[in-house]
């Protein structure tokens, strides 16, 4: 496909659903985003890109609540987003006397652990408010079958609670019935209706991005945020995950869209917002922010655009070219 392929008919675009003002966020001395806006609407798809370390997951970080930006606010459907609280710390016992310590220090020699990254916030309140993600890399659970999957995203939307679980009652029989039917018509959607009772770990990596986004769809988002949905595909994988995501907005929804293959963010979205150390370079239109030099500075610069195969800002722009 070239830049030039006319993509499909953009949906209408309604009122606004995510709105961030003076997102700011520093990881102690380093200024990883700063000060940036974006409105997206419903029915929108918007890209966000830069070159790497220019703050993208930071910023999508902090607008799913996963961050607690250190200044600046993000409203969701008009309503302030909050980071998940911490969990609750259990009340320490008391110490035990040294005496006791050396003895068990003696008697179990417990290897150290390695550290392990933080854990995403718990799953309900994020998507209670209607927004959705997937990772850069991908979340699935490897033993679980796709359907299995797709269950999971779904739970959080279903209402039985522990006791109607463990004793398998009516409600809990029809609510899993409906919950089944509903992971199946999303496996159809994103195109893997036949995988269904193939185990994660041994799809083809294009499948398994795609079964990520219908585990996110599961939760019935407003608004869906793909971090790199294309990273590690090939060309045709690439196609249908474009295809994917238009069918998504023609939905409703709105997408917000973390991507390095400028030739597929130029071609999906309506909008693109390019970050660049931190902070807003150009907000446009994919006409706009490709023809615009200081993107493809940035790009140069950051050296990312020096495989003469890939598709960075230019080589998208000199292809445009008539
Ligand atoms: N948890 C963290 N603690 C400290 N520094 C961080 C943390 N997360 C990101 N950074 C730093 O913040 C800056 C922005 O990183 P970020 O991952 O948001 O960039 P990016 O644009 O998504 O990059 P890429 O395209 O490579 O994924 C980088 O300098 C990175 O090293």
């Amino acid at each position: 496909m070239t830049v030039t392929d006319a993509p499909p008919a953009a949906a209408a675009v309604g009122g606004t659903v995510l709105e961030a003002s003076g997102v700011t966020m520093r990881f102690g001395g380093l200024l990883a985003v700063n000060n940036v806006n974006l409105t997206v609407r419903e029915g929108e798809i918007v890209g966000l890109i830069g070159p790497n370390g220019a703050g993208k997951t930071t910023f999508f970080n902090c607008l799913t609540g996963l961050y607690k930006p250190t200044s600046g606010q993000v409203r969701f459907a008009g309503v302030p987003r909050k980071a998940p609280k911490p969990p609750k710390r259990k009340r320490v016992k008391k110490a035990p006397s040294a005496a006791a310590v050396d003895a068990v220090t003696v008697a179990v020699q417990v290897p150290s652990l390695p550290k392990l990254s933080p854990l995403p916030p718990k799953p309900r309140a994020v998507v209670r408010a209607g927004m959705a993600r997937t990772f850069q890399n991908i979340r699935l659970f490897a033993n679980m079958t796709a359907l299995e999957n797709v269950m999971v995203g779904r739970y959080s939307r279903t209402s039985a609670g522990a006791i109607t679980s463990v004793l398998r009652g009516p409600k809990f029989r029809r609510e899993e019935a409906a919950t089944r039917a509903r992971a199946q018509e999303l496996l159809d959607f994103v195109g893997l209706g036949k995988s269904t009772e193939h185990l994660a770990r041994n799809m083809p990596y294009g499948d398994q991005r795609r079964l990520e986004i219908a585990r996110a769809l599961a939760t019935d988002p407003k608004l869906i945020l793909l971090d790199e949905p294309t990273a590690g595909m090939n060309p045709q994988e690439t196609k249908q995950a474009m295809d994917l995501i238009f069918k998504i907005r023609d939905l409703g929804l709105s997408v917000v869209v973390i991507e390095h293959d400028m030739r597929f963010i130029f071609t999906l979205c309506d909008r693109v917002l390019c970050l660049v150390r931190g902070e807003t370079l150009v907000e446009g239109t994919p006409g706009e922010v490709q023809s615009d030099p200081r993107v493809i500075e940035a790009y140069i610069g950051s050296g990312e655009d020096d495989d003469e195969d890939d598709d960075g800002p230019q080589d998208v722009v000199e292809e445009a070219k008539p």
